[in-house]
């Protein structure tokens, strides 16, 4: 009888009793993890990342001996990580492996290994490192190995599993699409209301629900629209049969930077196949046409650019209409397949549809990104109507003989703040055909946040105004305790405050690195139009708000992406999805001016901001500062 022991979230420890299956005599297919250990293990644990011995293919059995020399070895050390192949061949060649002999050559740094002390934060961010696919270490997932007394963990080479689910490592079979993480029960509710267990997924979803997906799964010639990454994190794979695999209008609530931008980018794909999967001769007159609409136009462009670019080579044309544009619409969405657009410019342009009946019948995918703006008291309405109009556009298309050729109207909705997911579901759906929605909880996200609020003296005679400008001075101090030396985003409520926040941290932070910093900083800033920004951004800090031209916003913009800008203060409306990523984000004071009064950030609002910290590519761990007032500390 082995032991599994661990810590649980809570603080304390958790023991599980097992006994390890044999290996399989004859059958060379995985066998699965005992239901009662997996159906005792903690909500909070994140089990393994790669087939347990006992799931393995028996000539990937590897008998329990051979771990001993792990345990002997590695009692009081930090844990190996090999790749699988190479475990194998130690395995087979039964080399005892040392500390410095692990993996023949193949010795990781300290730094990348982490203790068994530590299992709940490397599961973690294992789930962060699953989800993310290269986040911890580039090409490694983790292999979770339990013994009698200790937890040994080893990393398999990403990449050899990706081959393994092509069935094309070493002409040894895993199941295609089962690659190996799993759930906690806890973070996902289905459509259905239920919660499933870590075995209850994988029961449910026999074709891989639970399991990341890899972009293997997508036919060949629309897998270079998800290049970047070899698996689909956890939060797509788990809304991917639904998503990709079926035509219903789908729902999605996820955390922040989930990567929600590939679900509609996965239902566009789903539109695609459809459509080439009929003869032409059964061509609507009218292309399919895809509308996604964002509540902002910084939002809009920002897709736009970047989907106009990836979108390219599977030959679909995109345009961004938004207020801003001047041409003539109509004719840019009879010459494009993606449309990009805000709720207003759409609600403008459908008003009078009918005198553009087939164009606006031949739209079969609507992407609402950001679909919480629902709740939104001025903006809400719009959305509202434009979803019901397009329903009404919907029921009067003709029905051409082929479905596939002519599919109907989907919707897919995302928000990292959408409270009544189920709601919305409903409000979207098609009669045979009911909406569903997903609503995966905040552990799912790809990096961990740590969210921090500090609580300030407000003196009974200052006024908000003077409160927020008392902050300015504590700004300095709180990026260097929490900012760990990375770039940092401070979201201030206006452009005033924007401005002199920037100005108060560039004299009193110490942001360059070295002269060649320097140099480069000074060049950017010379090629500045605003005085006050240039100033600023010699020091290390840029500030971001709408009265900025366009040219200075992406300057600025771009410095920070790159790593170079060490602080950006910008305005709160930056904060909506717009993809500046940074390690640590500091809200300066929760209130906000609005309509000739200071009130307080909605929680959304706040989710919104705190939502940029962390960036998939180069973060395990993120962190959020809220200053606020004390009295409202206990508040948020
Ligand atoms: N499967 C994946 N593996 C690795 N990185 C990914 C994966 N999917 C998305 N990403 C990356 O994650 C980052 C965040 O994605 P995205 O902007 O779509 O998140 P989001 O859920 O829309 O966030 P928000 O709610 O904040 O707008 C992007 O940099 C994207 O490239």
């Amino acid at each position: 009888m082995l032991r599994c022991q661990g810590q649980t979230a809570l603080g304390g420890t958790f023991e599980v009793p097992f006994e390890v299956a044999p290996p399989p005599e004859e059958d060379d297919s995985p066998s699965q993890l005992p239901s009662q250990v997996l159906s005792q293990l903690p909500l909070t644990q994140v089990w393994s990342k790669a087939p347990q011995p006992w799931q393995m293919p028996k000539t990937h059995y590897v008998a329990l001996e051979h771990h001993q020399a792990y345990k002997e070895n590695n009692l009081d050390q930090r844990l190996s990580h090999a790749s699988q192949s190479r475990q194998r061949d130690c395995y087979t060649q039964n080399h005892n492996l040392t500390r410095d002999h692990q993996t023949e050559g193949h010795f990781y740094h300290q730094d990348q290994m982490c203790n068994a002390d530590d299992q709940e934060e490397q599961a973690y961010q294992e789930g962060g490192l699953g989800t993310q696919g290269h986040q911890v270490h580039p090409g490694h997932v983790m292999h979770h190995q339990a013994t009698r007394d200790h937890q040994i963990y080893t990393r398999a080479s990403q990449s050899r599993q990706q081959q393994a689910v092509s069935h094309t490592m070493q002409g040894h079979r895993l199941q295609r699409g089962r690659f190996p993480v799993q759930l906690t029960s806890a973070s996902c509710l289905n459509s259905s209301g239920r919660e499933a267990s870590a075995a209850g997924n994988q029961q449910r979803n026999a074709s891989g629900g639970g399991m990341l997906r890899p972009v293997a799964d997508i036919p060949a010639q629309y897998r270079s629209l998800f290049s970047q990454f070899p698996f689909f994190n956890i939060v797509q794979s788990t809304v991917f049969p639904d998503v990709f695999e079926s035509d219903r209008s789908v729902v999605v609530s996820a955390p922040t930077g989930s990567g929600k931008t590939v679900v509609m980018e996965l239902a566009l794909v789903r539109l695609l196949i459809t459509r080439d999967s009929c003869p032409p001769s059964d061509h609507p007159p009218q292309p399919a046409r895809v509308v996604y609409m964002a509540p902002m136009k910084a939002l809009v462009t920002e897709r736009y650019l970047d989907w106009r670019q990836r979108l390219a080579p599977l030959n679909l044309t995109c345009a961004e209409i938004t207020g801003d544009t001047e041409h003539d619409d109509i004719t840019v969405i009879k010459n494009s397949q993606v449309i990009l657009t805000t709720p207003e410019k759409w609600d403008f342009l459908t008003r009078r549809w009918r005198d553009h009946a087939s164009l606006m019948q031949a739209v079969s995918l609507l992407l609402i990104d950001e679909v919480h703006v629902l709740n939104d008291e001025g903006r809400g309405p719009t959305l509202e109507a434009v979803v019901s109009r397009m329903k009404t556009i919907r029921a009067t298309r003709p029905t051409h003989g082929n479905l596939a050729a002519s599919p109907r109207l989907r919707f897919v909705a995302v928000s990292a703040t959408i409270p009544n997911a189920e709601d919305v579901a409903a409000w979207l759906s098609d009669d045979p055909t009911p909406a569903v929605f997903h609503k995966l909880e905040e552990s799912l996200r790809p990096v961990k946040l740590r969210r921090v609020v500090l609580g300030y003296d407000c003196r009974d005679n200052w006024t908000d105004f003077r409160f927020d400008l008392s902050l300015n001075y504590r700004l300095s101090g709180v990026i260097t305790n929490y900012s760990e030396n990375k770039p940092t985003l401070v979201f201030v409520s206006t452009r005033k405050a924007a401005q002199s926040s920037a100005t108060t941290l560039a004299k009193e932070a110490r942001l360059i690195r070295d002269a060649a910093h320097k140099q480069l900083l000074t060049t950017v800033a010379n090629g500045l139009r605003d005085n006050k920004l240039r100033e600023c951004v010699m020091y290390g800090v840029g500030f971001h708000h709408a009265g900025l031209v366009m040219g200075d916003r992406r300057h600025v913009e771009e410095l920070f992406i790159a790593g170079q800008l060490p602080v950006l203060v910008a305005t709160s409306t930056l904060a909506m999805g717009v993809n500046l990523p940074a390690h640590l984000v500091v809200v300066k004071s929760t209130t906000q001016y609005v309509g000739g009064a200071y009130e307080e950030y909605s929680s959304a609002q706040l989710l919104q901001m705190t939502g940029r910290a962390g960036r998939p590519q180069f973060d395990t761990h993120a962190t959020a500062v809220i200053m606020t007032k004390n009295k409202h500390k206990v508040k948020i």
